[in-house]
């Protein structure tokens, strides 16, 4: 459940008199997603999503965010553009948070992706680093290592309560990742989150990426990493070769990987793997059940951090 602030018609229809977005006609709260309350909008111009900004975004970040998905549209990449206000701001307030306008990309996305689906989001994802690569705003990656260690000194404690001797097998990961994780890798503004829920598919052919709300400057080859893991594992956590081996192709048939880039793929999988267990964990032990945040199981990438372990050559990620 993703609606945590309730909007009543007069104070949206308020806050819509500061658009040229024409009359509301509906609105209504969107289920999905887990950081911010979205509803779905139509007015007499058409469909918007309408966003207020919980706490965990900060707002200071926001310039960022919003002006990238503007960079990014404007570069041709199909990601939703915020609508701007009479004054040319593109956040106001609403129902006392911080709330932004953007338009609405039709498509829905893929709950069984298949090794086509992963080729075109390797495609888009070198797109996009292609194109923000002269965004002027940068934002540092919160979530690197000093942030995963905030994250886990928070969990520690209570980390075998999930499974017994986690704390141990995970403080393993930190020595290791601390000391092989790579200093100079091709760098630029990645999305950081692009698992199956945020990219759109209309069939097969890829229609537009979503929820750069985590989006920040980091090594393009962490993001390709991120992907492979939310998008080639199948649901017994088995590695699909045919499945990497198409996301690859795709990212490469844009902005083909360095040989530097190349050889840390299994650091990086790995690292990645583990900022992803870390959030997880971090909210599964102190979100209180029922409470309407979306808790994920951080078991499924305990499991993808002991798969990426025993890779011995980036072959078997399917890199050619
Ligand atoms: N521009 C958009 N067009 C269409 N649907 C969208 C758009 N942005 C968000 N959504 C819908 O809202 C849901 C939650 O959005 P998301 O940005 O992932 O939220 P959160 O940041 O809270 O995780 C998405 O799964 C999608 O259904
Ligand atoms: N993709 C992350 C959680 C972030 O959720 P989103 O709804 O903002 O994409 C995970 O799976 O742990």
């Amino acid at each position: 459940m993703a609606v945590y602030t309730d909007v009543s018609e007069s104070e949206l229809e308020a806050f819509l008199a500061e658009y040229s977005v024409g009359r509301l006609l509906s609105y209504k709260g969107i289920a999905e997603g887990s950081e911010n309350s979205n509803f779905l909008l139509h007015t007499t111009s058409g469909a918007y999503i309408l966003t207020l900004y919980e706490k965990r975004v900060d707002k200071s970040d926001l310039p960022f965010f919003l002006g990238l998905m503007e960079h990014l549209a404007r570069k041709g990449i199909s990601c939703p553009l915020p609508v701007h206000r009479s004054d040319g701001s593109v956040t106001g307030t609403l129902a006392g948070r911080t709330a932004a306008l953007i338009t609405f990309l039709e498509g829905m996305w893929m709950r069984r992706p298949t090794a086509a689906h992963c080729r075109e989001v390797g495609k888009a994802l070198a797109g996009m680093h292609l194109a923000g690569a002269d965004f002027p705003l940068s934002r540092p990656n919160a979530l690197q290592i000093d942030g995963w260690r905030k994250l886990w000194d928070g969990s520690h404690a209570r980390a075998d309560e999930v499974e017994p001797g986690l704390a141990a097998e995970v403080d393993a990961d930190f020595a290791e990742l601390g000391e092989k994780w790579p200093k100079d890798l091709p760098a630029g503004v990645i999305h950081a989150d692009l698992f199956p829920d945020n990219v759109f598919f209309l069939g097969e052919k890829l229609s537009g990426l979503i929820d750069f709300y985590f989006a920040c400057n980091d090594f393009y080859a962490y993001d390709v990493a991120t992907c492979l893991n939310a998008w080639c594992f199948e649901k017994d956590f088995s590695f699909n070769l045919t499945k990497g081996t198409a996301l690859l192709a795709g990212y490469q048939s844009v902005r083909p990987l360095t040989s530097a880039e190349k050889e840390a793929l299994p650091i990086l999988a790995r690292g990645s793997a583990l900022r992803f267990m870390l959030t997880r964990l971090y909210d599964w032990l102190t979100i209180p059940d029922g409470a309407l945040v979306q808790k994920r199981d951080p078991m499924e990438y305990i499991r993808r951090l002991r798969f990426h372990r025993r890779i011995k050559s980036p072959s078997e990620y399917g890199l050619r």
